[in-house]
């Protein structure tokens, strides 16, 4: 055992020593691997740890503050709305500072919207505070809601130091004024209630494109600035309406001779304050009840237009005779308690205001409770041509400012009654090219000279 044991233990310690060195090796290299993977784990978490400390340092030393607004409709529409209410307000400040600029067709907007390209950046100014704006991407598509479409956004950018003026006002004044662009430029609308069953809803009819504009519009000049100056007023009051706690609407009554330019005013009007039309067809409704239901369903900044109200408007019960004239049955029909009682419940939110328009060739036919201030706040006449509603037409339709003949024209203008519709065919009818202005105008003069002639006889004869 002694000898042995030292053999052994020779050969034991040596044996031992091997299995430790291999113990050891076994123990660096397992530690190795438990360092490398704790120093990967430690390093990872540390990562991840110094990440977020300095992104919160960095936050904290930051000096600005983004907001985004992303065309991402996932989120709602509002989303989306405040989106391109931001894209219109910055079409104008890139038009003149970004060096590529695309063209963005805009729901319901008739010219394409310009906007800058991703990655660019525009900066404005708004009380003393520069602020920019950034158009990005997301690097992820969201193929639910857009297919292969990447998400846009618009960051705007300011310095924190001006929170509570961007927030605010200047992220109002951008709302305010983007809306007010798409307002102006927004595609108007016509509809009718003449063409639905019972004429009980509105129907749309067409892309309202009149060409009809205040400046072409043959007036005399102080009454039209007059008019043009009310009908901003109105479309600029919503404070001032919800002040004095009443619906935000304005009734207008159009009324002259067949001819004297009541449509083409309305279209006028129409352009002037970008609101879509709602043609109403009296003669189409059936009862009070659908009237109602009609004008209710007017959205705000429209335009509601009754023509020639004193023939439309049955406010009697009708009947409705069989061949042989007998009476067949009652037809309910709306009456002038029903319209005015429309007229005054007419509901107009916040929003936006309602314009009503009705025309009329003979005023001294309509009821006085139709006419009163509240439902027809302004009474406009629409006169026979006058020496200044002539040089307008003249303008318009053979490009003369000035004329010797315009005198003797002034003087038959005076004497005689012609519309402006009747002044405008015989300018339109010499002026396509064949003739020249000057024998459109000696044209007119023989018409005129004509007319009166004409009404003296008619003075002598009565
Ligand atoms: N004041 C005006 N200014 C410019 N153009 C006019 C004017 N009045 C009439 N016109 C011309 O005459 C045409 C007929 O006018 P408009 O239909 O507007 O008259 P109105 O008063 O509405 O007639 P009605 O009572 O028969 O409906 C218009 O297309 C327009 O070209």
């Amino acid at each position: 055992m002694v000898n042995v044991l030292p053999f052994m233990g020779y050969h034991g310690s040596a044996g031992r020593e091997g299995m430790s060195e291999m113990g050891l090796g076994m123990a660096i290299a397992a530690s190795m691997v438990v360092m490398t993977m704790f120093q990967e784990f430690l390093l990872k978490h540390l990562q991840g740890y110094l990440q977020r400390l300095f992104r919160k340092l960095f936050k904290t030393l930051d000096p600005n503050v983004q907001i985004r607004f992303t065309d991402d409709d996932s989120g709602g529409p509002k989303n989306y709305e405040a989106y391109t209410v931001v894209e219109t307000y910055l079409s104008v400040k890139c038009s003149d500072q970004a060096p590529r600029l695309k063209a963005n067709a805009v729901r319901d907007v008739k010219n394409p919207v310009l906007c800058i390209d991703v990655g660019e950046g525009v900066a404005d100014e708004f009380k003393g505070v520069t602020v920019k704006w950034q158009l990005g991407e997301d690097k992820e598509q969201s193929e639910m809601f857009r297919g292969s479409r990447k998400n846009r956004y618009y960051t705007l950018t300011f310095p924190k130091r001006n929170r509570e003026i961007v927030v605010g006002e200047y992220l109002r004044h951008v709302m305010e004024e983007g809306k007010a662009l798409i307002a102006r430029n927004r595609q108007l609308k016509l509809y009718s209630n003449s063409s639905s069953e019972h004429g009980a809803s509105w129907r749309y009819i067409m892309d309202f494109d009149h060409p009809a504009k205040f400046d072409t519009l043959a007036m005399e000049k102080e009454k039209k600035e007059e008019i043009i100056d009310d009908l901003f007023r109105f479309s600029t009051s919503r404070e001032y309406y919800r002040k004095i706690g009443k619906p935000w609407k304005r009734g207008y009554l159009l009324y002259g001779p067949p001819g004297t330019g009541k449509s083409t005013m309305i279209a006028a009007m129409a352009n002037l304050l970008s609101y879509d039309v709602y043609d109403l067809e009296l003669s189409a409704v059936l009862s009070n009840a659908n009237l109602k239901r009609l004008i209710n369903k007017i959205p705000c900044n429209s335009i509601l237009v009754i023509e020639d109200i004193d023939c439309s408007s049955k406010i009697t019960k009708q009947r409705e005779k069989n061949n042989q004239g007998e009476t067949e049955k009652i037809i309910e029909t709306v009456t002038l308690s029903g319209l005015l009682n429309c007229i005054d419940g007419l509901f107009s939110a916040n929003d936006g205001g309602r314009l009503m328009v009705f025309t009329t060739n003979h005023v001294e036919l309509l009821d006085s409770a139709l006419l009163r201030r509240g439902r027809m706040d302004k009474h406009i006449e629409m006169p026979h041509c006058g020496f200044e509603a002539f040089k307008i037409l003249a303008k318009n339709y053979l490009g003369i400012e000035d004329h010797e003949l315009f005198a003797k024209i002034e003087g038959l203008l005076k004497e005689s009654f012609i519309t402006p519709a009747d002044v405008a065919e015989n300018l339109i009818a010499r002026g396509n090219g064949e003739d020249s202005g000057e024998e459109c105008l000696k044209k007119l003069i023989q018409v005129l000279e004509k007319k009166e002639e004409e009404e003296m006889g008619d003075v002598i004869s009565d």
